[in-house]
């Protein structure tokens, strides 16, 4: 069978390669069946992100303990003293004995982030329990979060503006579709009082955010309709003086692995 989209690849795709014998071929990226089955994946992921929105915006609205900072354009909430200083203490350790220099998403511009970073062992029952704390403050089953990141940030260091959210155009869009897809809602818990800089800054939405020790941060990557939101970007600011450690926690469209 001839293949429909080989002849006008040239134009659509300039000179990509690829193996598609028919339009049904799944195994093509490029082949009708594959475009379609992307479509009809990324609606049905955006409905999945509307939902969670949903489902977490009415929890934390109806929960006396949480504030909701007030900003038409971005769905942010926080929470004081969300961990004891014992367990900050407890959790700056844990960071400790895992951080290493940050890999980061951003591709050939490593410099996006430049803190010290790891995974925290998700099996430990210290760390299991606060995992717990915040699946059931954010009411998200807890097997769409991710594995919680420590980082540690040096004067000088930083995390530069970027999306907690994945872009078509990343190269690993894909392999994050398998993953559990698109991140929703980012929980970012401060661990402790940071003398000089460090704040979390949503550019465009003017809002800066000094780190508080214990507390927690929620925010919706995805707008109301479950499409990405660009208000979303922020950067963890230079650190002038001391040291910060946050602890950051990604909720995906669907059960992560
Ligand atoms: O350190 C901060 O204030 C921001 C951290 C952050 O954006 C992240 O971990 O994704
Ligand atoms: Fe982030």
């Amino acid at each position: 069978m001839e293949c429909l989209l080989k002849t006008t690849s040239s134009v659509r795709f300039g000179s990509i390669h690829h193996p598609c014998e028919c339009p049904a071929n799944e195994a093509c990226p490029f082949s009708i069946m594959s475009l379609f089955k992307r479509k009809a994946a990324s609606s049905l992921e955006t409905l999945a992100l509307a939902k969670v929105g949903e489902t977490v915006r009415k929890r934390l609205s109806a929960d006396p303990g949480v504030y909701r900072i007030p900003l038409d354009d971005l769905e942010i909430f926080g929470v004081a003293d969300f961990f004891s200083a014992e367990e900050c203490a407890k959790l700056m350790a844990i960071v400790d004995s895992v951080a290493r220099p940050s890999p980061t998403y951003s591709g050939t511009d490593a410099s996006g982030r430049t803190s010290y970073t790891g995974d925290v062992d998700p099996f430990d029952p210290f760390v299991l329990m606060l995992q717990r704390r915040i699946d059931d403050l954010m009411g998200i089953d807890p097997s769409f979060g991710e594995t919680i990141q420590g980082q540690r940030y040096a004067p000088g260091q930083e995390f530069r503006g970027h999306y907690d959210h994945f872009l078509p155009s990343q190269p690993f869009w894909d392999a994050e579709q398998k993953r559990g897809g698109q991140r929703s809602w980012t929980a970012m818990a401060y661990l402790n009082a940071v003398e000089e800089g460090g704040q979390t800054e949503f550019a465009r939405v003017n809002l800066s955010i000094p780190p508080q020790p214990g507390a927690l941060l929620i925010w919706n990557n995805m707008k109301p309709d479950g499409t990405p939101n660009a208000n979303a970007m922020h950067a963890g600011m230079p650190v002038v003086r001391g040291t910060k450690y946050v602890l950051t926690k990604w909720y995906r469209s669907r059960p992560w692995h």
